[in-house]
């Protein structure tokens, strides 16, 4: 690519030598530079881009793009106030993703993202409508899936990822890492999603004001005369659509009340629920797979997104009512003596809520919830975590997550100390996941529910008791025991 129509649009603060007539590819990571690229260097968490300069020279690199103010390089240098911002524009200008002609719908909120993006994502396939799927659990580009590493790539892997697509939209998870980092540049929205915001990452936010703030970025990445589409069932919500108003942004609420573009009609059916939307002054009605008020606000959510594509109503609760869930996301299993075992991704105390009074609304006798803390993630959510728990639950098993940097000792001491301040539910530390999940799942009896929290679709990342690496593995290998006595 001729190199003035790559850098056009970067915000160059100096540059040493002319540069390179042509770039054969961007980078930002050293080992992955090749002859002729231009490498950008990233200061990041854990390392410093502009260390690797030289090993990115090594490897070929032609242009620097780097924050640093002089560099006596071999090959031209181009200094810029913030790298990853010239990341996403040097990528968009490469892959030429601004003409790209499809829709973007990118989706933000603390919980719901990735069952709303699979939703919509399985509406518009049921439409005849192909989409890009990237998130958390998996990037879906030409309908092949590959795994993902962040909820949102950065924006070199982005732009890639959207100039390979053949697909008509692309619908991605937008976290508010993704939109503080810049992975976002280049990018314009045909729509915006907000699903909700609760206390979550404050370790990386600093407050939930700063967290608000982020997200909203979202929908400052609108198109003109874009759709914003917002659960205003909290004041954040609200928060979203007051901003908005005095913008050339179409705004469409859902939420439970009348007021809202699109009405959630509350439904006291449980399990799957008969739900009804009304929009306008129309009332329909359809079945839909996944529990709980938090996942119908999703389901009305994409209906949101959908009506604004132009697809019509029959076609979307025909599609609504042919969706089969998501990994991880409120999974059932049935037992053959009458208890149900749930796994879930929730792991903010909204999503316990949500969770556990929806068991309750399904008649559970006595609910048992299996859950942990994940290691160097946000300590400040967990006392409401344990309290929403405690107040829902009969029986709490306090079990291992992810430890990460934390040695499994210290986060054992950390789950016993708990345990002595929870008062309403009985409460058991098990460290082990899947001798937790056993234990429960023997005792459960007619009615009761067992409800595993935190890892969703993960994989384990520690080795535990049982051979399984997952929680679906272990409940499978347990209902197995139960079942059939197989042992393995
Ligand atoms: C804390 C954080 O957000 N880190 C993100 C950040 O990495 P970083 O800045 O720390 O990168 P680094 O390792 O210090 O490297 C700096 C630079 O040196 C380069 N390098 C490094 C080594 C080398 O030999 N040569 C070289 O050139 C690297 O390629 C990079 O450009 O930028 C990377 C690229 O965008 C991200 O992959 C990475 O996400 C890490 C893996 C992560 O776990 N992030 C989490 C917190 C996150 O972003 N989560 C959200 C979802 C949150 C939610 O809603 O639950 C997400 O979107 O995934
Ligand atoms: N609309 C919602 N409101 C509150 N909680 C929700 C909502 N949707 C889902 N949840 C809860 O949050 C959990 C995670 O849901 P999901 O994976 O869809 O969200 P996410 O935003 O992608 O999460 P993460 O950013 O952690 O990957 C679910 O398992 C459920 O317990």
């Amino acid at each position: 690519m001729d190199v003035q129509e790559f850098i056009n649009g970067l915000e160059i603060l100096n540059t040493s030598y002319p540069s390179p007539h042509t770039i054969l590819g961007v980078a930002n990571d050293s080992r992955e530079v090749k002859e002729g690229y231009a490498f950008v260097a990233v200061k990041g968490y854990t390392s410093d881009g502009h260390n690797f300069i030289k090993d990115a020279i090594r490897n070929g690199a032609s242009l620097i793009i780097g924050e640093e103010s002089s560099h006596s390089l071999s090959v031209p240098y181009i200094q810029v106030k913030n790298s990853r911002k010239a990341l996403g524009i040097l990528a968009c200008n490469f892959y030429q993703t601004n003409q790209s002609t499809k829709k973007f719908i990118g989706v933000t909120g603390t919980n719901g993202k990735t069952t709303t993006t699979y939703i919509i994502h399985y509406l518009l396939k049921e439409c005849g409508i192909s989409s890009s799927l990237i998130g958390t659990i998996e990037n879906v580009i030409n309908g092949e899936a590959s795994q993902s590493t962040n909820t949102t790539p950065d924006s070199l892997e982005l732009h890639r990822m959207i100039a390979s697509s053949h697909d008509d939209v692309i619908v991605m998870e937008v976290s508010s890492h993704g939109l503080s980092q810049d992975r976002l540049e280049g990018i314009e929205f045909d729509i915006g999603v907000f699903t909700n915001l609760e206390q979550e990452h404050l370790d990386y936010h600093g407050s939930m004001e700063e967290y608000f703030n982020t997200k909203f970025q979202l929908f400052e990445k609108l198109k003109d005369y874009g759709v914003a589409v917002i659960n205003v069932e909290s004041s954040w919500g609200e928060k979203v659509e007051e901003q908005l108003i005095h913008s050339n942004k179409k705004v469409i609420t859902v939420g439970l009340s009348t007021s809202s573009t699109i009405q959630l009609v509350k439904t006291e059916d449980c399990l799957p629920s008969d739900v009804y939307i009304r929009e306008d002054f129309e009332r329909s009605k359809f079945h839909f797979t996944m529990p709980g008020i938090h996942n119908l606000i999703n389901a009305t959510l994409s209906y949101g997104v959908a009506r604004s594509i132009g697809l019509n109503k029959q076609q979307i609760y025909e599609g609504l009512q042919s969706f089969t869930g998501v990994n991880g996301r409120f999974e059932i299993y049935a037992t053959s003596n009458g208890a149900t075992v749930v796994i879930d991704y929730a792991h903010t105390a909204e999503a316990f809520f949500h969770c556990l009074t929806t068991a309750k609304q399904c008649g559970a006798k006595k609910i048992t919830h299996i859950f942990g803390f994940r290691g160097d993630r946000d300590q400040k959510k967990r006392p409401e975590m344990l309290s929403v728990s405690s107040e829902l639950s009969h029986h709490i098993i306090l079990t291992l997550d992810d430890l990460n940097s934390v040695p499994q000792d210290e986060m054992t001491a950390y789950l016993k100390e708990q345990q002595q301040n929870i008062q309403s539910a009985s409460t058991d530390v098990i460290p082990d996941r899947t001798l937790a999940i056993k234990k429960a799942m023997e005792s459960a009896s007619k009615e009761d529910w067992v409800f595993i929290t935190g890892k969703g679709h993960e994989r384990y990342k520690q080795t535990f008791s049982l051979s399984t690496n997952s929680d679906r593995e272990t409940v499978e290998y347990v209902l197995a025991i139960k079942e059939k006595g197989v042992q393995k």
